[in-house]
């Protein structure tokens, strides 16, 4: 079902006579979950490298793409950053639940009540037919703000068991959580959490949609192993 592009670059006489256009697949992955728990935040970690210095709350959705090179093969993800707050939600459910590859839960750390409407959401994503066919992660956010903590790791674990999603836990502000040490350094990175999700999809049965190649930037390549906890399914060794 992932999405794929045709790409230039190549003389003409080697693309149009003996080797095929290279392809990109392309994934969207949707981020859901309560406002202000950081899906602006993550995603924009994620495809910008960075914490974004001041954010408001979305309207509607946002759109954020990466695109990246995993074992030779370059992959696109579309990161589908959808508004909490109900009021901007109405008009755009009905387009971000289509044709989705993946879907990201995310909740803060510091809330319980985030925690709390988590099964909404996963209730939300079944209406739209997003059931445990699509890959599903849990995330955890602001994992930086320790002394704040209102989720335990143990009841996130055994939420996310029960719901047979892989938890992850995060800061999409910690220094830490792009490797470089800092509060949170029990966390995973950001860039490891959608790495993982992608990886996930790369093994999975591709589905195709073409699209310009060559309008987006960044690439790390990766390579998957077990996690530190087996417990938590996917992970990534190398980010
Ligand atoms: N300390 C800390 N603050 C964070 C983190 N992630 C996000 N924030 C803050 O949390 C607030 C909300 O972040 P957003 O990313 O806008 O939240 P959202 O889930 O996209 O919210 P909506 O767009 O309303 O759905 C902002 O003030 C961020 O700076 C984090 O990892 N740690």
């Amino acid at each position: 079902m992932a999405e794929v592009e045709s790409s230039a670059g190549f003389p003409s006489s080697l693309t149009s006579a003996t080797l095929p256009p290279p392809r990109t697949r392309i994934f969207k992955i949707i981020v859901i979950g309560d406002s202000g728990v950081g899906k602006t935040c993550l995603t924009y970690r994620f495809c910008a490298g960075k914490f974004p210095e001041k954010t408001e709350a979305t309207i509607g959705v946002d759109f954020r793409e990466r695109l990246i090179d995993i074992d030779g093969e370059k992959i696109k993800i579309q990161l589908w950053d959808t508004a909490g707050q109900e009021r901007f939600r109405k008009s755009m459910v009905q387009h971000y639940y289509r044709n989705v590859h993946a879907v990201v839960f995310v909740y803060d750390v510091t809330s319980a009540t985030s925690f709390r409407s988590l099964p909404a959401w996963i209730e939300e994503c079944k209406q739209h037919s997003l059931g445990t066919e699509v890959p599903r992660i849990l995330v955890g956010n602001k994992c930086d703000l320790r002394e704040s903590v209102q989720v335990s790791t143990d009841v996130a674990q055994q939420f996310a068991d029960s719901h047979s999603m892989p938890l992850f836990e995060t800061s999409a502000k910690s220094p830490s959580s792009q490797g470089g040490g800092g509060s949170c350094s029990s966390s995973d990175h950001v860039e490891a959490i959608f790495m993982t999700v992608t990886h996930k999809l790369k093994s999975q049965k591709p589905l195709m949609l073409s699209q310009p190649s060559g309008t987006v930037a960044g690439g790390v390549t990766i390579h998957l192993d077990r996690g530190r906890d087996g417990a938590r399914g996917w992970a990534c060794s190398s980010c």
